[in-house]
């Protein structure tokens, strides 16, 4: 074969593992590559439920927008195939898990750590960005770490190639930005907007907006109703950047760019992210 065509997988290629999870159309099973021992995840997606859905294009463009994307806080998409009735994503393992489950443990972040986290998604965005992807689903449960304790943008379930396309609202608003719950055209800023929920909550240990149910959270969050709690474990350059970053008006919201330059990400993040 020439050397380089992707090689194409099948499933004997791997020995299947735990299940680390599941999706809305299939699982997530730990496997390893048997020749190369290498460890990652296999996503597997049944193509009825696909096809129910009618996710097949969303799918395939996913999988072209993943295959351009390589950044070390960007979780990689190795190869895919599929059998008679499945579709098989060959996942990087990221080895800490999610994000989320240490926020639930330790209830808040220390700042350095916060601010490790904010940087490191900030340059994911960046680079998404300047590929033209906008994530729109910024939230805790889509952050993993790897084995060294580095952030990794994990689900790229409803990313798009910058074109403002409705999406059918599922699971919580608290990371959405006004202009998506008010389903306005939206741009690359509703990313900047969900790093302002991101860093409150990685500080404060629940997300600013948060309300009993959905229209209460929608209501805070077109009225941009934020508050900080009084705890002397948040410094007021930390908050500063969240209000620079929670700002109705997405133009005015703080550029990916300035966030890296902030004296709170300067002072605090750790720059091996
Ligand atoms: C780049 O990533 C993705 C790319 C595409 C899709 C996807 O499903 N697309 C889709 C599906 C159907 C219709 C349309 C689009 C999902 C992901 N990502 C995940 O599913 C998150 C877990 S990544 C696995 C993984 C790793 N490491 C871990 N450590 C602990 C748990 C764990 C879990």
């Amino acid at each position: 074969k020439e050397e380089n065509s992707p090689k194409l997988w099948c499933l004997e290629d791997f020995e299947i593992g735990k299940p680390l999870g599941k999706g809305k159309f299939g699982r997530v099973y730990l496997a390893r590559e048997k020749k190369s021992k290498y460890i990652v995840a296999l996503k597997v997606i049944f193509k009825e439920q696909l096809e129910k859905y009618r996710l097949q294009h969303q799918l395939r463009r996913e999988m072209e927008i993943q295959n351009t994307l390589d950044h070390s806080n960007v979780l990689r998409l190795f190869g895919w195939f599929h059998d008679a009735d499945r579709i098989f994503l060959i996942l990087e393992y990221a080895h800490r898990g999610e994000l989320y489950k240490l926020l639930k443990k330790y209830g808040h972040l220390p700042e350095k750590q916060a601010a490790t986290y904010i940087a490191s998604l900030t340059e994911a965005l960046a680079y998404c960005h300047q590929k033209h992807v906008i994530h729109r689903d910024i939230k805790p449960e889509n952050l993993l770490l790897d084995f060294e304790g580095r952030l990794k943008i994990a689900d790229f379930g409803w990313s798009v190639q910058s074109t403002s396309k409705r999406r059918t609202m599922c699971g919580t608003l608290d990371y959405l930005a006004p202009e998506m719950v008010e389903n306005k055209a939206h741009d690359y800023a509703v990313d900047n907007w969900t790093l302002g929920v991101l860093c409150f909550e990685f500080l404060y240990g629940f997300p600013p907006f948060e309300a009993e149910n959905q229209t209460d959270t929608f209501k805070r969050i077109i009225k941009v109703d934020l508050s900080f709690p009084p705890t002397p474990h948040v410094s007021v350059e930390a908050k500063n950047l969240i209000v620079r970053l929670l700002v109705k008006e997405s133009s005015k919201r703080l550029p990916l760019p300035k966030i890296l330059e902030h004296p709170w990400i300067i002072k605090n993040a750790d720059p091996k992210g």
